[in-house]
């Protein structure tokens, strides 16, 4: 599907939106047609037999190595990446979701499980992955979160030195350039960097009142990036100038005209050439065109491809499981646990808040010529909000010691809900059923809702990914599990007792907020607002909140779970890193984006160490 008809599918029904949505699209289009988005496609006839180092995906992880290991400009760096190039029209933050199920999605379902996402097509929870020069971080929702000191402390715990929080602050600081100088002042956060990061220009009372709501409660209004986690906040996101601000705009763009790195689009790497007898990797193969090319690499190979894509190489080229990799017929070089240890941070959607007075976001409100022009000159107005969202926060349940400052839920608060867009796109980008979405939404559609989406943060129960076939264009399969430890489910319903008392705050009783009356179909015969309810609404409107990790386990030797050590070599194959979102051993208590920055930060700082020191 094309992104902008998706993606600006709600402007264009009507003669005026459809003037609004030309008159943006034609600025968008003179402001910047004359430019590559992120980096000039170099075509395969230009490409050299040979490069010192290899990345294979250009996404939040791949498009940093890039760019800090192409600063040696004696090294000659391939960057491969299966999408193509990014698009100003992506930059629409309030769009995000939008993106989803078009071209630049991969598009990945879970498959079905009678524990949850039983409201969706299939029992299939939907996995957006971004194929696209920017990865993922192209089509999430931007916030901009680091999780837990203690996250950090419990990786070197485990046996990853180096990885502690007061050893990966600097990498979080290397690449930030924070917007907001309350922030940037502290020890906490800096300037300069690539990456910029600030709050939407715009805003909408109900952040206020979420921020209020917080307060009232007993929760301190904060940088939860801070010194402290534990709190509420208007969400800072990774925008600039109201657009969003890709690891591809971050990173690549400021960098095209560097010699030394080829950035190859539509390639999508098929193995990872590794000599058997040796245990040496010397290249890749991949297919682009419908053309099977191969590269040799002269140091190393750099797996950047996330936590889906990047198990599911490493097994197609011999790295994985025995079993299953013989089961495919696929050689064994190396068996490592490559795809166990899956973790995400699963929520609850569907819990939408009717409000009385015109204050949320309502799809065929926003998009009108005012608003449009306000974005398109100055990147300001909704359009700028984070996919909708403006409050994050931090809160702790009755299963955890508030004093610690080591909340386990999250909550997500969006100036929205599924409702807002008219039942034009929301519910397919969620999965959901028609008939769902009629019987829950569809006496709301187009109403003014506000929505919390709480989100658990450290999830006791691990899924897996695995292979479906040993073809490199199959998907492989993914089983998240979640729910499979009953704390887990014990903790969100918390978490959504909480929000419900939250909806009840003087805050929000301004605002006249009342729960969606409409029962989840399946639901209808519980008594409302009990933990049974809570219950069955978590199984029936399960929720992603985009954070797949640990496919690839960073952890110490003695560690048999482990695919790569500490400085994220693959155990037993040589010159070949894995670097991405999938080493993480344990998810980290937040969004997922800043943390695999940094990790590519550190990444490419540790293979500067060693190759530097070599060359002395
Ligand atoms: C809808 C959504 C909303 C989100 N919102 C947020 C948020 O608000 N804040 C936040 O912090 N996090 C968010 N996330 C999560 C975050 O964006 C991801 O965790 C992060 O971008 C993943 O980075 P990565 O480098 O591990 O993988 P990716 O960014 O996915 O990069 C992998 C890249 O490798 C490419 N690739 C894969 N296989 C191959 C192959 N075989 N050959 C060549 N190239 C290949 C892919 O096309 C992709 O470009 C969200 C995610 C989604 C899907």
């Amino acid at each position: 599907m094309d992104v902008g008809s998706i993606a600006l599918g709600g402007m264009t029904s009507g003669l005026t939106q459809s003037m609004c949505w030309m008159l943006l699209t034609m600025f968008l289009y003179i402001k910047y047609a004359v430019d590559d988005y992120a980096a000039k496609n170099v075509p395969s006839g230009a490409l050299m037999s040979s490069y010192d180092f290899i990345i294979v995906g250009g996404g939040s992880a791949g498009s940093v190595l890039a760019n800090r290991l192409s600063e040696i400009e004696d090294w000659n760096v391939l960057l491969l990446e299966a999408g193509g190039d990014g698009s100003e029209i992506y930059d629409i933050p309030v769009l995000a979701a939008n993106l989803q199920l078009t071209q630049i999605d991969w598009k990945y379902k879970t498959e079905p499980n009678k524990n949850f996402c039983r409201a969706m097509e299939g029992g299939q929870c939907n996995w957006p992955r971004g194929k696209v020069i920017g990865g993922t971080s192209m089509l999430n929702y931007m916030l901009y979160v680091r999780g837990n000191k203690k996250d950090y402390d419990t990786w070197e715990q485990l046996g990853n030195t180096g990885w502690s929080y007061d050893d990966v602050l600097q990498y979080f600081k290397k690449s930030e350039d924070n917007q907001n100088p309350l922030h940037a002042e502290t020890p906490y956060h800096s300037t300069g960097g690539y990456l910029t990061v600030q709050e939407a220009p715009w805003h909408t009372p109900l952040v206020t009142a979420f921020i209020k709501a917080g307060l009232e409660m007993g929760y301190e209004n904060r940088d939860i990036n801070g010194k402290r986690h534990t709190g509420f906040m208007v969400a800072q996101g990774t925008i600039r100038h109201g657009r969003r601000c890709s690891t591809a705009k971050a990173f690549l763009r400021p960098i095209r005209t560097r010699k030394n790195l080829h950035v190859v689009m539509g390639a999508h790497v098929t193995k990872i050439l590794i000599d058997p007898s040796s245990k040496v990797a010397y290249g890749v193969e991949f297919v682009r065109d419908g053309e099977r090319l191969c590269v040799r690499a002269k140091k190393e190979v750099i797996v950047s491809a996330g936590s889906i894509n990047s198990p599911q190489l490493l097994m197609l080229s011999g790295i994985g499981p025995k079993e299953q990799l013989l089961k495919h017929g696929i050689p064994v070089i190396q068996d490592l646990k490559v795809g166990h240890n899956l973790q995400d941070h699963v929520g609850v959607g569907g819990v939408a808040f009717l409000v009385n007075e015109e204050i949320a976001l309502v799809e065929s409100r926003i998009y009108n010529i005012q608003d449009m022009l306000g974005y398109a000159i100055f990147g300001d107005g909704p359009l700028t909000l984070l996919g909708g969202i403006e409050g994050v926060a931090f809160i702790n349940s009755k299963f955890v010691n508030g004093s610690d400052d080591f909340p386990d839920i999250e909550l997500l608060l969006a100036a929205g809900g599924a409702c807002s867009d008219g039942g034009r796109n929301m519910w397919k980008v969620h999965g959901l059923t028609n008939k769902f979405y009629d019987a829950v939404f569809g006496e709301i559609s187009n109403k003014d809702v506000w929505s919390v989406i709480p989100m658990l943060l450290r999830p006791k129960s691990k899924g897996f990914i695995a292979l479906r076939s040993s073809n490199p264009f199959d998907y492989p399969l993914i089983y998240p599990n979640y729910f499979d430890q009953p704390e887990d489910m014990a903790t969100l319903i918390e978490a959504l007792k909480f929000v419900f008392k939250m909806s009840k705050t003087s805050a929000f009783r301004r605002y006249g907020s009342k729960m969606n009356p409409k029962p989840f179909p399946a639901c209808k015969n519980i008594s409302m607002y009990t933990d049974p309810y809570w219950e069955c609404m978590i199984r029936e409107y399960s929720m992603t909140i985009y954070h797949p990790t640990g496919t690839c386990k960073m952890g110490p030797n003695w560690d048999p779970e482990a695919v790569v050590d500490p400085r994220l070599r693959v155990y037993g194959v040589a010159r070949l890193r894995v670097i991405d979102g999938s080493i993480m051993p344990n998810i980290v208590s937040g969004n997922t984006n800043a943390p695999i920055i940094m990790i590519a930060e550190k990444g490419s700082d540790m293979i500067k160490e060693e190759w530097l020191k070599n060359e002395v």
